[in-house]
């Protein structure tokens, strides 16, 4: 695909440090249009300060961050309206209706209103929750709140995405269609940064996968390049060679019996 090669996002010797922990240690990245990424890493790795620093959350880093060719400390707003985003925790105000809610994200990204009813009911049926549409968001179950997530951060047709743990509590059925979902976006060009401790998925969905050990990136390629390379099966057993993991037996063993008192 020619459209591959056009360049994203560029990062450039990003650090970022919250105090005295250094958390990002000079992350060098180039992402170009259709890509689906699978951002990986151990908790605590810097995965969610890489994507708030991309989205402007946080600003007081160091380095370089270009997004479609935007210098994002230059705090220009050109490129934010080209950005969805599904958050790791849902900050969303659950003291309103999915449709106000809709509505709300709607106006911010400048859809007019009659778009927005449109595409709102029409996505909520496609998910299977349009009976919620009017529903405050406070009584929805933990998947129909997802749902609702993924809606939002993909009602205006943005070109970059950024999905943090985005299948949290979604049903099997709704997985199949989300996963369809990303390929054809990344199919019409979009670049999709996909975050995710679920390495089955990550593997499956991914065109290139980057691995964030303490602040670096340590592994940067498809899945059968990094299966290559360390001569491991599956991306789990990557992930736990490359992030120096073999204990986990022990630390169960261990664990079971501190409960158990022994
Ligand atoms: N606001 C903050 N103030 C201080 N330290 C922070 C703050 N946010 C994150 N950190 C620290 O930065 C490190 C990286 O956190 P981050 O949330 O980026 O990790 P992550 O890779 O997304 O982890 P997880 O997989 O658990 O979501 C952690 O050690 C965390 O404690």
């Amino acid at each position: 695909m020619e459209n591959n090669r056009q360049q994203v996002l560029l990062i450039k010797d990003l650090r970022m440090s919250y105090g005295e922990k250094t958390v990002l240690k000079g992350i060098n990245l180039e992402v170009h249009k259709g890509e689906i990424i699978g951002y990986i890493g151990a908790n605590g790795a810097g995965k969610s300060t890489t994507v708030k620093i991309l989205l402007g959350i946080i600003n007081d880093f160091q380095g370089e961050v270009h997004i479609f060719g935007e210098d994002i400390s230059k705090n220009g707003v050109g490129y934010k309206g080209r950005i969805g985003y599904v958050p790791e925790t849902a900050e969303i105000f659950d003291n309103l209706t999915a449709r106000e809610y809709l509505t709300f994200i709607g106006e911010v990204y400048g859809l007019d209103q009659e778009t927005v009813e449109k595409r709102s009911l029409k996505l909520m049926e496609l998910f299977s929750i349009s009976e919620a549409l009017h529903g405050r968001i406070s009584s929805f179950s933990k998947g129909m709140k997802q749902k609702l997530l993924i809606i939002a951060s993909l009602i205006h047709n943005p070109d970059i995405l950024f999905f943090d743990e985005p299948l949290s509590g979604l049903d099997a059925n709704s997985v199949m269609i989300f996963k369809e979902i990303l390929a054809e976006l990344a199919r019409a060009g979009k670049t999709i940064f996909y975050s995710s401790h679920i390495m089955e998925v990550v593997e499956k969905i991914s065109n290139r996968i980057i691995l964030l050990n303490n602040g670096e990136i340590v592994a940067d390629g498809t899945f059968e390049e990094l299966k290559t390379k360390s001569f491991e099966g599956s991306l789990e057993e990557i992930f736990n060679q490359l992030t120096g993991f073999k204990k986990y037996k022990e630390i169960a063993d261990e664990f079971v019996s501190t409960i158990q008192g022994v």
